[in-house]
């Protein structure tokens, strides 16, 4: 993260979701590396306080929270003490999500709704729970949500991952209507396949299947973490200023790979 300036985020408030592992972990240490003082919260607390301390053994400040974005009242309490142990928040980032393979017509309607629950339903609760409070104290602040190409160009069997990211998407673009008017800017960054911790457990865990997707990525390799660091470090700088209610795809060019014959 050479390209950003040191100490760019000192002084703000930088919440993550999701941030003990894969691309959560990759922004909490990018952030803290920056000068931010990192927020992240989960469920596990063995991977978060791994992350806390590593950014404190380089010279950051970071604290964790254990919670499961699909609780409304821990949303709530979690971001309250946050406002009161650590400050107001600046920057939110809905990172945490879930996924599993599976063809649609085998999928219970549990597995369904477990997904877009985390994924839509929890950067919802995240997001008005932080969103009240700049509303409230009449400051502006930066949301940038996490979702996935496969919002956009079908989710074969991630029927429950692609519908909630869809829906991620329009939460997105209207929150960035409804909040643009009080400072409040709202982007949604889009990766296509990434290795993570979570993603080499349930989704590429067939080698034939990850060739063949690499197969199809122009840039030729699967995504690893840190790909997706710049573009939210941008977006959550002074540079992505005037972005509200965009949709930036973060993929290889993955997502086109229809197009190629
Ligand atoms: C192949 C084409 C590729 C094209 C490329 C497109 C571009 C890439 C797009 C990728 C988009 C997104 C990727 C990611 O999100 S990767 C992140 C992966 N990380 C995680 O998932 C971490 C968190 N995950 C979890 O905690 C769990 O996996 C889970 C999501 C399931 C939630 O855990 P929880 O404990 O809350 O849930 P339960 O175990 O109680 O299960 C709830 C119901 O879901 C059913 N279930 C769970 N796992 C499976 C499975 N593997 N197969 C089928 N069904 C499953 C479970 O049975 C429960 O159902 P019921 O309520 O009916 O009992
Ligand atoms: N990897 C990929 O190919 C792609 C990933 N994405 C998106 O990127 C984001 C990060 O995924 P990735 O890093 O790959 O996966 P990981 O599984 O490594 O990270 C997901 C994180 O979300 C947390 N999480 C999951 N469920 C909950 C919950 N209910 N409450 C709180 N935290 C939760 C997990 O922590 P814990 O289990 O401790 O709660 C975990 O740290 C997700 O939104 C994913 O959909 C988008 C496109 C492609």
């Amino acid at each position: 993260m050479s390209v950003f300036r040191a100490g760019l985020f000192a002084g703000t408030v930088v919440v993550i979701t999701g941030g003990g592992t894969g691309i959560g972990r990759a922004l909490a240490l990018a952030f803290g590396e920056l000068g931010a003082r990192v927020v992240i919260a989960a469920r596990r607390e063995g991977p978060l306080r791994e992350v806390v301390e590593t950014i404190e053994e380089g010279g950051g400040r970071a604290r964790f929270y254990t919670l499961d974005v699909r609780d409304e009242a821990r949303v709530e309490a979690v971001i309250g003490q946050i406002w009161e142990e650590v400050g107001p928040v600046d920057v939110l980032v809905n990172n945490a999500g879930g996924n599993f393979v599976s063809p649609a017509a085998a999928m219970s309607v549990g597995g369904f709704k477990t997904v877009l629950d985390i994924n839509l339903v929890g950067s919802f609760l995240m997001s008005q729970a932080v969103g009240r409070r700049w509303l409230e104290a009449g400051r502006g602040g930066s949301i940038i949500n996490m979702s996935a190409t496969n919002a956009e160009s079908g989710s074969p069997l991630m029927v429950h991952s692609g519908a909630s990211k869809a829906g991620i998407n329009s939460l997105t673009q209207t929150l960035a209507v409804e909040w643009g008017g009080a400072g409040v800017r709202v982007n949604a960054v889009l990766p296509g396949p990434v290795r993570t911790e979570g993603s080499d457990e349930r989704l590429w865990t067939d080698e034939k299947v990850v060739k063949r997707l690499e197969d199809g990525i122009p840039l030729g390799r699967f995504a690893q973490p840190e790909d997706v660091v710049g573009v939210v470090m941008f977006l959550a700088s002074e540079a992505g200023a005037f972005l509200t209610g965009s949709l930036i795809a973060v993929d290889g060019g993955e997502r086109l790979r229809r197009l190629i014959f």
